[in-house]
């Protein structure tokens, strides 16, 4: 894994050592939006009407931040609009990169879409990365506004309305969102890239008093926000269907599992088997990237076999239906 320096690639792991042993996530680089009239969005320039066809993303079937983005493209019935790459699991010096050349640019490393957008680029190389085939750049790299985009540009070309954050909810999805983000979405990897016990130490409590603080909300509600599914448990989601696979045993979230946790595993379990989310869950694309790639945590590479753990099995959240 690497990063780009004014436009050039570098293989090198995280620092942690200017952050005292903390894993400090950066920002990502390209926050423009797509409108339904290409009017300027929260961020960045306009000019990026909503059309079929124009847009494509770049994925990693690993990666919880672009598993978001198939989610939402697939709850908003962007299949035949938006196309989609999906990388190699393994992330190995050259970053990211795709099995055959990919089919809007006719690269093989991710790298080389960034600095297609950006010849003097400077940053990390990040999946999900959404491509403008007209404007030949990229929109944006960052999952939380990509879904947004996503949720809200498209309706002309569609025949989903279903809204994933209402106008009404948006203060409590964000509310969510953020804590959700800082403790567990990112408090996993804030856990699993820590090189002082310390740093992994305040990590994992402040992970797991929110896992016990969501069990407590979930046992009493079927969504995180409104009684319905919003924004906020997909971006749960995709955090907790790694959890037992990855998260416990290779970043030593250990202190309990999701399926120790009735309601959370429960709610695991509904969401995977919501018939738009299921096939946006690969679990030896999630297994293969995160044990192969990451030396510094196990350098053998080895993949674990199990844990053997059945999301089809029947689950309870039907309590919640209205009576
Ligand atoms: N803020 C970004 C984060 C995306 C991200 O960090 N993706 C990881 C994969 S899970 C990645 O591509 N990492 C490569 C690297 O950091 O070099 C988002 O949510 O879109």
């Amino acid at each position: 894994m690497g990063l780009l320096i004014d436009g050039v690639w570098h293989d090198q792991w995280y620092d942690t050592a200017k952050t005292g042993g903390r894993f400090e996530r950066q920002a990502s680089g390209f926050r423009n939006f797509i409108t339904a009239d290409g009017a300027p969005g929260p961020s960045g320039e306009g000019g990026f009407p909503a059309a079929a066809g124009r847009y494509h993303l770049y994925v990693s079937l690993a990666c919880p931040w672009a598993h978001r983005t198939l989610i939402m493209r697939a709850l908003k019935g962007l299949d035949a609009i938006i196309s989609v790459s999906v990388v190699d699991p393994f992330m190995g010096a050259e970053g990211w990169t795709f099995p055959a050349p990919d089919p809007v640019l006719g690269k093989t490393r991710l790298h080389e879409v960034y600095t297609a957008a950006d010849p003097t680029y400077s940053g990390r190389v990040t999946v999900p990365v959404l491509w403008d085939k007209a404007r030949g750049t990229i929109v944006s790299n960052e999952s939380a506004e990509i879904i947004r985009m996503f949720n809200a540009a498209f309706g002309a070309m569609t025949l989903v309305s279903d809204d994933y954050c209402p106008a009404p909810l948006r203060a409590e999805i964000d509310a969510i969102n953020q804590v959700v983000y800082d403790e567990v979405n990112n408090g996993v990897y804030k856990a699993g890239f820590a090189t002082i016990q310390a740093a992994y130490a305040e990590a994992v409590g402040v992970l797991f008093r929110r896992l016990d603080a969501l069990e407590d909300q979930l046992s009493r509600h079927p969504y995180l926000v409104g009684d319905r599914l919003t924004e906020a448990d997909i971006r749960l989601f995709t955090t907790l269907v790694r959890f037992d696979a990855v998260y416990v045993g290779h970043f030593k979230c250990n202190i309990r599992r999701i399926a120790d946790y009735p309601a959370l595993f429960n709610y695991l379990k509904a969401l995977y088997q919501h018939p738009k989310i299921r096939p946006t869950v690969d679990f030896t694309h999630i297994k293969r990237h995160y044990y192969e790639s990451h030396k510094t945590i196990n350098p053998t590479g080895i993949v674990p076999v199990g844990p053997f753990q059945d999301l089809d099995a029947p689950h309870d959240r039907g309590r919640f239906a209205a009576s």
